[in-house]
């Protein structure tokens, strides 16, 4: 990889005694789309939250958080500011309750451009016209003077990005940016980021429980499990040469492409919990392929190709350390 934009090292977050992140290593090239994949409190939010230093007090976070060279981890708070929705903006999964209910679209984002931009006035609110345009909101003068409960959740997932966009970054963290969105809305969002990547240059980590999501918008996939990053590899080879059984797991999970949909073939079991971590590699509980030796030690990242890389003693066991 070139000169990274992003790179965490080590990066580790401990709730009171519960460790939710263990040593996450990911770097995220300039103009990169990579996806961060795992179920439900494996631990995907958190990692970016601490990188932005966006946890509450009470999270110890180590480790090392460097945006293009510069420490972000205990950098002071108007480092972080300036650094949040300046070089790196964060989209969630429900833009409603991130709109201020009671203001004006075209308000709302002309505050970003301003915060950001330092523009003002009618120069705020032609750019904020252009950005909505730019985002794919029909007759984007008229929305400006909308209230968000005017807009439908697709919308209103639009205004967001439009208003991440105001900053011009480098990196756009999307968490679950189409979660509570219907499959047809879902697609022309990740189009659109897809899109708006290409035209701006921007990088783009994207967060989602889906790795199909995942599959038809970045170029490299990262797979987490309670708190580690188990398998990382450039998107085709993840679904050719699935090899940690975690990632076998949620590949399983997928509906098929084409033909009638099935119910889905979960894997058996849930994430554990942070303050009740197992031994050795967190996913041997619900791993078919588990063996003794698994709870013995939690397993290096090894590199099963070229800029593939997987945490599983079993799979890995003949390869060389990444
Ligand atoms: N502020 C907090 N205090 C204590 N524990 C937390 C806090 N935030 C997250 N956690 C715990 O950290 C773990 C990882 O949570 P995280 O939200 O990152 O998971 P996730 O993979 O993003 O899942 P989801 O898609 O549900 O958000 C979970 O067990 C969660 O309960």
């Amino acid at each position: 990889m070139s000169e990274p934009l992003v790179a965490l090292r080590g990066l580790a977050v401990d709730f009171g005694g519960a460790p939710a992140l263990r040593g996450i290593d990911l770097a995220v090239a300039p103009g990169e789309a990579l996806g961060l994949v795992g179920e439900s409190g494996c631990g995907k939010s958190v990692t970016w939250l601490a990188a932005l230093g966006l946890l509450p007090g009470r999270a110890r976070v180590t480790g090392s958080v460097r945006l293009g060279g510069e420490e972000l981890l205990g950098a002071p708070p108007a480092v972080l500011d300036r650094v949040r929705g300046g070089r790196v903006a964060m989209i969630f999964q429900d833009p409603a309750s991130s709109l201020n209910p009671v203001h004006r679209i075209g308000r709302q984002v002309a505050e970003a451009l301003g915060l950001h931009g330092g523009l003002r006035g009618a120069v705020a609110r032609a750019e904020a016209r252009r950005l909505l345009d730019q985002v794919g909101i029909p007759d984007a003068g008229r929305r400006l003077d909308a209230y968000p409960h005017e807009l439908s959740g697709g919308q209103s997932q639009r205004v967001m990005i439009a208003m991440a966009l105001a900053s011009r970054p480098e990196l756009l963290v999307a968490d679950e940016p189409t979660t509570a969105l219907d499959v047809t809305i879902q697609a022309q969002i990740l189009e659109l980021l897809g899109a708006l990547r290409r035209e701006t240059g921007m990088a783009l980590v994207l967060i989602s429980h889906d790795l199909g999501v995942v599959a038809e918008t970045c170029e490299r996939v990262a797979v987490m499990y309670a708190g580690r990053i188990v398998e990382e590899a450039p998107v085709g080879r993840l679904f050719e040469r699935p090899t940690h059984p975690y990632t076998q797991g949620l590949l399983g999970a997928l509906p098929p492409l084409d033909g009638p949909r099935r119910p889905l073939a979960a894997i058996p079991g849930g994430v554990p919990e942070p303050g009740a971590m197992p031994p050795g590699c967190a996913f041997a509980p619900r791993c078919t392929q588990a063996e003794p030796a698994c709870a013995a030690g939690v397993p290096e990242a090894v590199a099963v190709e070229p800029g593939h890389a997987a945490a599983c003693l079993r799979a890995t066991r003949d390869l060389v350390p990444a």
